[in-house]
């Protein structure tokens, strides 16, 4: 059978990165996406980091499975992560949601899921992390949201408690889509 591309969205901050390391963590099948960003490594994602050019060029040599911008960064997701579903096994990505109906498109099989918290957890979370400053962390806030898109499995998950709480819903929505 097809494996899934599992595509964690929701508003910086929110905990996408941290879900998903918990997430492979519990489910060692789980093969976790390194995306290609054009951002110098840190230690909240482990990431291949790359220059502009280098970006261009690998999309230009066909790399990507889905690659787009956000923040003033490009991402990518290797085209492997493709290959890897075709041949049966679940995939786990930090996707923008503006991405999704792309992502709808390149996967055989998508399941989403979707993040919330409230405004000033996020916040309060992205000043905590600190990896951007004052002026960007406003700007994450107020980015707009897209709708989510109809045509594939959507699961809400509200990450303003316990990271525990969530990975127990993220770990079952996970478990009872498998055979859908
Ligand atoms: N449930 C939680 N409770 C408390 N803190 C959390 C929780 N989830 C994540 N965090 C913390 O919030 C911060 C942001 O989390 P993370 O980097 O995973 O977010 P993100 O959604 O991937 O953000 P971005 O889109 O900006 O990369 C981190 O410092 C992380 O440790
Ligand atoms: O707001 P939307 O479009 O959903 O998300 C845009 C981007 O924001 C986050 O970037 P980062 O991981 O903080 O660099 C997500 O990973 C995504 O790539």
């Amino acid at each position: 059978m097809m494996g899934r591309l599992i595509a964690v969205v929701g508003p910086s901050g929110v905990g996408k990165d941290t879900l998903i390391r918990a997430l492979s963590d519990a489910r060692p099948d789980l093969y976790e996406v390194r995306r290609v960003i054009t951002r110098p490594t840190d230690e909240t994602e482990a990431c291949l980091s790359v220059t502009s050019g280098e970006f261009r060029r690998l999309q230009e040599a066909g790399a990507f499975a889905l690659s787009w911008g956000a923040h003033g960064l490009s991402y990518g997701v290797p085209i492997e992560a493709v290959e890897r579903v075709r041949a049966g096994q679940d995939v786990i990505a930090n996707l923008s949601r503006a991405l999704l109906p792309v992502a709808i498109g390149v996967f055989p099989r998508v399941l989403i899921l979707s993040l919330s918290a409230a405004p000033e957890v996020l916040a309060e979370r992205l000043g905590a992390r600190g990896r951007e400053e004052g002026a960007e962390i406003t700007r994450r806030l107020a980015r707009a949201v897209p709708p989510m898109p109809d045509e594939a499995e959507v699961v809400h998950i509200d990450n303003g408690g316990p990271l525990e709480v969530s990975l127990t819903a993220a770990l079952s929505a996970l478990s009872q889509n498998d055979t859908a």
